[in-house]
């Protein structure tokens, strides 16, 4: 059996990124630029105002000056000033010829549509947004690698780039096994459990902006899940599969996944919850065997599962890792990495009730899991650990 660290490297050094694609930039938001981009034009490409007011010839500043026509955002027309005269401009309007400065209407007095400078702050070129100030023709507006987010996106639509080359999250398949499962909305016969794994993987999934998920869900049989397996390696980049992952009879996902040519990194880590937990690469395609347990599954998917959705996108992890202090004593016995369900508050991490794998209820309202080493047994009130923050 190997540790966690063990097997968060193998992951890490099996995983490739995905081959980039252009997206038009309404939809690549989060997403990693896989290209870097160049304006095209100067932005902004003319002279413009940046506050509602005159625009004038600086040197003309001490004159009384007639107002000489008018400039809105938007206005298509040239017009010039010459000596002594002033345009009524407003914010975002091209600046009129021969003028080089804009002073704010609070700072002016009108008269019989002549207009006197207040503002003895007045300097050249005050409230003018030169031509290429955002950016000039041909110079990097964003560097491959940078993460896209709102401004960013706001940013290429303002120097009108319409799409991007970025690294795609990958499409998901989710295969549950296990005959006893039954939907939810339906009556449980005996010996029926109701099928959750799909519920929290889509919705951690969704979260992490992954909304193309195939769930299938397969009988404890080699014939029917080999089946499953192999439709779904061709359709998606990433396969998850939600328990027969252990030793029992029927626990068909190793030798599936053996049938459909996928090699085993490996399988069993030394945790607790997700101890039969299985990885294994398809080519490129990472096959994720998640054991059965509710709360083992998303254990597995905050530690293992996201980080590496998160690698193929060249995303960084989403689940940070920091230090906090324990808020109670806690024992546990040696050999495997204990992972907590908790709540971390303040700086101390509270381990919940209901740690059984089995059990989702107190997972629901926790916000981290407190990772407590492997060969230590007994954990001090106040002592540091570390803990896993839970993306929200
Ligand atoms: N002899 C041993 N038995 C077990 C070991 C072991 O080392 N030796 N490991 C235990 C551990 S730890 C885990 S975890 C489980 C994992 O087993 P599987 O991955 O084969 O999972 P299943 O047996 O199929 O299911 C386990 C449990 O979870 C329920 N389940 C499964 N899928 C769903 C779902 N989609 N929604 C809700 N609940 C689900 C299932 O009904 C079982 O109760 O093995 C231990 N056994
Ligand atoms: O580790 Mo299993 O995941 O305890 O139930």
């Amino acid at each position: 059996m190997i540790t966690v660290a063990e097997a968060k490297a193998l992951i890490a050094k099996n995983i490739s990124t995905l081959t980039a694609i252009k997206l038009p930039i309404q939809k690549a938001h989060r997403h990693i630029l896989a290209e870097d981009i160049f304006a095209t034009a100067n932005i902004p490409a003319i002279r413009q105002s940046s506050m509602d007011g005159y625009a004038l010839r600086f040197e003309d500043k001490d004159l009384s000056l007639l107002i000489h026509g008018e400039m809105v955002a938007g206005s298509s027309s040239a017009l010039s000033i010459a000596e002594g005269e002033t345009a009524r401009i407003f914010t975002g309007a091209p600046l009129p010829e021969g003028a080089d400065t804009v002073v704010m209407q609070e700072k002016i007095s009108l008269n019989d549509g002549r207009i006197t400078i207040l503002d003895d702050r007045l300097q050249l070129g005050l409230n003018v947004r030169g031509i290429g100030s955002e950016i000039k023709t041909n110079a990097l507006a964003m560097h491959k690698g940078s993460f896209l987010s709102p401004a960013a996106i706001g940013f290429l639509a303002g120097i009108g780039t319409t799409e991007v080359s970025v690294y795609p999250m990958p499409s998901v398949s989710i295969i549950v096994t296990g005959k006893e499962l039954c939907s939810p909305g339906e009556v449980l016969g005996f010996g029926q459990v109701y099928e959750s794994n799909s519920y929290s993987l889509k919705a951690a999934l969704e979260q992490a902006g992954i909304y193309e998920v195939e769930v299938i869900s397969a009988d404890d049989d080699l014939e029917i899940l080999t089946g499953i397996l192999e439709h779904v390696l061709k359709n998606s980049d990433v396969v998850l599969l939600t328990g027969g992952v252990s030793v029992g009879d029927y626990d068909f996902v190793l030798e599936a996944s053996r049938l459909c040519r996928v090699d085993q990194i490996f399988h069993k880590v030394k945790q607790k919850p997700g101890k039969p937990l299985f990885f294994g690469m398809q080519s490129s395609k990472p096959v994720f065997g998640l054991p059965g347990n509710p709360s083992s599954v998303l254990s597995c998917f905050y530690n293992y599962v996201l980080p590496a959705i998160y690698q193929m996108a060249r995303k960084d992890n989403p689940v940070k890792e920091i230090n906090a202090k324990l808020s109670d004593a806690y024992h546990k016995s040696a050999g495997l990495t204990h992972f907590l369900k908790g709540t971390c508050k303040d700086g101390f991490a509270t381990p919940l009730s209901a740690q059984e794998s089995f059990r989702l209820s107190s997972f629901a309202y926790a916000n981290c899991l407190i990772c407590l080493d492997e060969n230590t047994e007994r954990f001090e009130k106040d002592e540091i650990v570390t803990i896993l923050l839970i993306p929200e």
